[in-house]
Parts: structure tokens; C-alpha cells; sequence
């Protein structure tokens, strides 16, 4: 529905789950925009705020075997470099943007952990807007009109709209990978 997005249920299994988010949890969170952060890599962030700010530590370990595996896959043309780690308690979100296109190359990978939530895909000119649901465990890559001209937001609310009712919202943490140009 949104052309150049795919998204692959169950990318991680349970145990590559847990280890992932026990390696991020080990690391330390800076607190920026409302949310948790940690930045691997080139600190390139913030979409429309483009290059700024100090410079990030290496990718870890856990890292650069996700952007291997992205990599092998055929995901992206290299591995990417540049990580981004977000922290989403129930009732936050992230405002609609399409990831700073002069910083970053043409594929943007997001592994969700930890509670489900839904990601909003609005297009700029018809306002169609897609509602995409990213699990536990799954993988969301975007390219094409996907990642340049939709924009993609995750509303900030406590529950999401499910089949059979409200869904509450618990932790969630996602892996953003890019590469930078
Ligand atoms: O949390 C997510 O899945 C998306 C994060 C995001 O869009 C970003 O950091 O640019
Ligand atoms: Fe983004």
C-alpha cells in the first residue's frame, strides 16, 4: 500500500529478541526530544535538524551484526552505519518527518522490540494515510517514495486500534539503521 516499504514479521525470533534488547538496555540512554536515545555511528539525527551535535560512539557488537545481516540480505547496497535506538513509553510518539535525505542514503531499516505499535505513513499531497502495525521482533524497510516522499509518524497515544479493540501500548524500543552519505 505504501510503495518501497516492507516489512518482514518475525526478523528476530524470541531469543535474538531478548539478547537484542538486553544489549541495548546495558548501554547508556541520553534523553532527547521526550524520548530515550542512544546514537551509534555518525551523529547525523533529527530529520529536518540534519548533521548536528558531537560525534557518536562506534557501532557495538550487536550492531554491526544487525547491519551485516541487513547487508546480506540485500537490504541495503552496504552495511549501514549510522544507528539510531529509540525509547517509546506508552503515550509517546514521533512526529511525522521523512528522514534528513541530505544526510542519509536511500534505505532506512527499523527493528521493533518489546510492544507492538502502530506506524502512520501519510502522503504529503493526498494525505492518504496508511496505518502499518510493527511487532516484536519485525523488520520495517523503507526506499523509494517510502522513504522520500511519504512521511512516517507513531502517533503519541497509550493504545492503538486493533481488530478486536484498543491494543495498550507497553515499552518499546526500536533499532533505526541508515547509512550515511
Ligand atoms: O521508532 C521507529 O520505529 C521509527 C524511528 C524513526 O522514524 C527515526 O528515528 O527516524
Ligand atoms: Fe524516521
Amino acid at each position: 500500500m505504501v510503495p518501497g516499504l516492507v516489512c518482514v514479521g518475525r526478523w528476530l525470533d524470541e531469543d535474538g529478541r531478548r539478547r537484542l534488547t538486553a544489549d541495548i538496555d546495558a548501554a547508556p540512554w541520553s534523553s532527547q526530544l521526550r524520548r530515550r536515545v542512544q546514537h551509534y555511528g555518525h551523529r547525523y539525527d533529527y530529520g529536518s535538524r540534519g548533521v548536528g551535535g558531537t560525534p557518536a560512539p562506534p557501532l557495538p557488537g550487536w550492531a554491526v551484526t544487525l547491519a551485516r545481516r541487513l547487508h546480506e540480505d540485500g537490504h541495503f547496497d552496504r552495511p549501514p552505519d549510522q544507528v539510531i535506538v529509540n525509547e517509546y513509553l506508552p503515550g509517546q510518539g514521533i512526529s511525522a518527518h521523512v528522514d534528513h535525505v541530505g544526510s542519509f542514503g536511500p534505505v532506512v531499516a527499523s527493528v521493533s522490540l518489546l510492544s507492538a505499535c502502530v506506524m502512520e505513513f501519510t502522503h504529503p499531497e493526498d494525505r492518504t494515510r496508511v496505518p502499518v502495525v510493527l511487532e516484536p521482533g519485525s523488520l520495517c524497510v523503507m526506499t523509494g517514495p517510502a522513504r522520500f516522499t511519504w512521511r512516517h509518524s507513531i502517533p503519541a497515544r497509550k493504545s492503538d486500534p486493533g481488530p478486536n479493540g484498543r491494543v495498550p501500548r507497553g515499552r518499546r524500543v526500536s533499532v533505526t539503521l541508515r547509512t550515511v552519505l
